[in-house]
């Protein structure tokens, strides 16, 4: 059997930096148009000229006839000005900005303590039609960690939605039944991005037969009823929920270590993982609308018109695949995908 889709788009993607971005590229590009490159570098992209030298580096390390576009993202932090806002939405090249609460994940310690301290710069997204987009978990280390993104919501982006009301929100990464009714119900200028391993995993895949630190990603992993509610979500046919992987390289040893890194690795299959996921919901007629037009019409980009062909066979994916002269363990590594790109 063969499934032929509209080029896809990859709306929430870790592409890294130097000798990494040159290893992990072409997993990416060989599947998609565009990716939002998340902006969490070490020293964070956080003005228009910092994203117009990651933008370079990025179209330097794709490989000659590639078909692939970074769209560029601003990291939101308190020092941030409106005129910065102004600055990245003029140099057309950033799409988007992004607010990580300082603390809830990979290089995030440079995010934002108080949003209280954003309205300004969250004014000026407004006017220029910049969409924020969110690492939406509270960072209380009192608060439960299976019930951060929903305190997230409860405590901040209830809040931030009513206060802003022409400003485009994406919740990332949505990973509970909480955030998709969430994002259900709000103005239809809220949208989210849903991974394939929170479709197709819940958090006992963090301890089959002991620790599995290949599973462990943030937003952590959740109960079945929520990755149930997700399918829902994403093969549903609403147009605010679309494909972001989340994928996010660490090299093994970063993983495999008594503090183990957050961030699963899917761009090597990542397209292939959604139908599969699509498949297991008996609605594989939807992938191509979630996968590959309701991104760009929340982003305000045209549509792609080429095509990628995925065929239904089995392959088993690689324990691990050289990045930066370390290694990657892959999602699914030693097992198989039922799908293979052609
Ligand atoms: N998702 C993750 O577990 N990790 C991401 C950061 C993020 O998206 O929160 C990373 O950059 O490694
Ligand atoms: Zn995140
Ligand atoms: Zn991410």
């Amino acid at each position: 059997m063969r499934l032929t889709l509209t080029r896809p788009d990859d709306w929430h993607l870790h592409l890294r930096d130097g000798e990494m971005l040159k290893s992990v590229l072409p997993d990416t590009a060989r599947r998609f148009a565009r990716a939002i490159a998340m902006p969490n570098l070490v020293p964070p992209v956080v003005n228009a000229a910092q994203a117009r030298g990651y933008y370079e580096r990025i179209r330097a390390a794709t490989l000659a006839g590639a078909d692939f576009e970074p769209l560029i993202v601003l990291y939101l932090t308190e020092g941030t000005t409106p005129d910065d806002i102004a600055e990245a939405k003029a140099s057309g090249i950033v799409h988007a900005v992004k607010w990580y609460p300082a603390g809830a994940t990979t290089n995030s310690h440079a995010g934002v303590q108080d949003i209280a301290r954003c309205d300004a710069v969250l004014a000026a997204m407004e006017r220029h039609d910049l969409p924020l987009l969110v690492h939406g978990e509270v960072t209380d280390p009192s608060v439960d960690i299976f019930d951060r993104e929903k305190a997230f919501i409860d405590r901040f982006l209830i809040g931030i939605v009513e206060r802003f009301p022409g400003l485009r929100v994406v919740f990332e990464h949505i990973t509970t039944r909480d955030a998709a009714q969430f994002v259900e119900a709000a103005p239809a200028r809220v949208g989210a991005t849903i991974t394939a391993h929170h479709l197709l995993l819940n958090r006992n895949a963090l301890f089959v037969g002991g620790v599995r630190p290949h599973h462990y990603c943030l937003p952590v992993l959740k109960r079945e009823v929520h990755r149930q509610a997700l399918v829902a979500a994403a093969t549903g046919g609403s147009t605010k929920f679309f494909l972001g992987t989340d994928s996010a390289p660490h090299a093994r040893h970063t993983k495999e270590a008594a503090c183990g890194c957050a961030g699963i690795y899917t761009a090597h299959a990542a397209i292939e993982l959604y139908a599969e996921a699509f498949e297991q919901a008996g609605a594989l007629d939807r992938l191509e609308a979630f996968a590959s037009f309701h991104g760009p019409d929340f982003y305000r980009l045209p549509r792609n018109t080429s095509t990628i062909t995925l065929e239904k066979q089995p392959w088993t994916v690689p324990a691990s695949q050289p990045a930066a002269g370390h290694e990657l363990v892959p999602f699914r590594a030693g097992e198989t995908i039922a799908w293979r790109l052609v």
